[in-house]
């Protein structure tokens, strides 16, 4: 045990300290920002005031939010082709390097960043996306800033912060066939609740996350936010390094082995202190979706739905609201439940392994119902086509489309119309999150598959047995 011992956030927020304010606040070092089209309002400051920025070197674009997943070369809606532009110029003015929307690598923020090598290990990351979250499955400080902050990052690559206490979610055991990541995030979250983080830097922890891939890594990170956390990390491991080696940015040679015997210090330290623990049982999780309009509402896809008349308070109005706006009744259960709809993509479960898994489910089957599914990069979507997983989409009747947040959120135009249901990979089911009125359940993309393949919520485990 060494002397202090201390956590794995502990290490990496300390190495970005640059001075503490009396107040308590930070100033913290900056090594990757990346930025969206949601940045024009942050570049918009910088040009008011005559500033240039700071780090052009560190800074990386990215083509996500407004991406057009089809007629890539004639944007109908002026102004998603504003968007796009905007982003495009500001790189350019101020020398960012911007994958755009004709560059190969071009793709969700956050899958991108992995992707390309750009998330490393110990470094701290901003994005101006509440999903930066993310990139803490790579034992690195990632966490999202508003507008005002981006600009701040822009102008001196640093950003003030207050320290969060520290949480371990440790997660013993193993996860059941068929149930991922995603079903464990879900859980956690339907546990502790959509705040029930606040205000804490999370570290995943225990044998269910050692034995999850870097995807599900990121997967578990991804919706460290919507259970109210500033960040989600996890300590490094071989499956780190394996998943790093040879990406286009990430260090190769002498300087790669130097940076992997520092990276492996990223652990948290025996007898480190958290100023929270919580302790989950892997077995016990099944295939989860949500249910209602917040993702804290989420019950295993063998349960049915709670009874308002039964909860206290806030709590059963929340509930009804909830129930209410999806067109569902109290206590029906929630297998069986119609879809009008499916979307396989986003930042939270648009990579490689996750189109793989859905496939897998839906090879040689037909879906019941239209749907979408859009690769989390270019990169991930000509990978997917090697493998042949595109075939499998189309011939069950789903549509192939070009990389981008698509209907996650919608601003693109790919929108779920009123009130039609849509089973959803994606992260958020807030009111009017896929299109006004429309109703998402939250789910692994494995489930999501299985929604297709009946046309309902359905178990997905009898129809992977012996798949995958
Ligand atoms: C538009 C963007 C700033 C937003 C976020 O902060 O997360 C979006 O990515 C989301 O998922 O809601
Ligand atoms: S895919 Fe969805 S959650 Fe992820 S950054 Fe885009 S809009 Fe946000």
């Amino acid at each position: 045990m060494s002397a202090h011992p201390r956590t794995l956030f502990d290490k990496v927020w300390d190495a970005h300290e640059v001075l503490r304010r009396e107040d308590g606040a930070s100033l913290l070092w900056v090594d990757r920002h990346l930025v969206h089209e949601g940045s024009h309002h942050a570049f918009a400051k910088l040009a008011e005031r005559g500033l240039p920025v700071a780090e052009p070197a560190l800074t990386i674009g990215v083509v996500d939010h407004y991406a057009p997943t089809r007629n890539r070369d004639r944007i109908g809606d002026p102004d998603i082709a504003r968007m796009i532009r905007t982003l495009e110029e500001n790189t350019a003015r101020h020398g960012i390097r911007c994958f755009g929307m004709r560059d190969p690598r071009q793709g969700i923020v956050h899958v991108m960043g992995p992707e390309q090598g750009l998330t490393l290990p110990g470094l701290l990351i901003n994005c101006g996306d509440s999903h930066t979250s993310t990139h803490g499955a790579f034992g690195a400080l990632a966490f999202g800033i508003g507008a005002t902050e981006v600009a701040h990052v822009l102008a001196t690559q640093t950003i003030w912060q207050k320290r969060p206490k520290t949480m371990r979610i440790t997660v013993t055991g193993q996860l059941g066939p068929s149930v991922t990541a995603k079903d464990l995030a879900l859980s956690w979250i339907a546990e502790l609740g959509a705040d029930g983080a606040r205000g804490h830097a999370i570290e995943y922890a225990g044998p269910v996350v050692r034995a999850l891939s870097m995807e599900g890594r990121m997967t578990l990170c991804n919706l460290s936010i919507e259970g109210g956390a500033r960040c989600g990390m996890i300590a490094t491991d071989d499956v780190t390094f394996a998943y790093i080696e040879g990406r286009p940015y990430a260090p190769t040679g002498a300087v790669w082995d130097a940076a992997v015997t520092d990276w492996r210090a990223l652990t948290t330290d025996e007898g480190a202190v958290f100023d929270r623990e919580v302790t989950l049982d892997g077995a016990a999780i099944a295939p989860t979706v949500t249910w209602g309009t917040s993702p804290e509402e989420a019950l295993p896809i063998t349960a049915s739905l709670p009874d308002p008349a039964k909860l206290q308070g806030g709590r059963a109005d929340q509930a009804r609201a909830a129930m209410d706006y999806m067109g569902l009744t109290p206590g029906q259960r929630i297998e069986g439940t119609p879809v009008d709809q499916v979307f396989i993509g986003s930042c939270t479960n648009g990579r490689i392994e996750d189109l793989r898994m859905a496939a897998a489910v839906l090879a040689g089957r037909k879906s019941r119902v239209p749907g979408l599914v859009s690769p989390g990069s270019a990169l991930i979507k000509a990978q997917a086509e090697q493998e042949g997983l595109d075939r499998i989409f189309t011939e069950a009747g789903l549509d192939w489309v070009a990389a981008g947040c698509s209907m996650c959120v919608g601003m693109n135009g790919d929108l779920v119309a009123p009130g039609k249901r849509c089973a959803s990979s994606t992260n958020r089911n807030f009111k009017g999150r896929q299109g006004r009125g429309a109703r998402t359940h939250l789910m692994s993309p494995a489930m999501v598959a299985a929604a297709a393949v009946t046309g309902t919520l359905t178990d997905v485990r009898p129809l992977l047995e012996g798949r995958m």
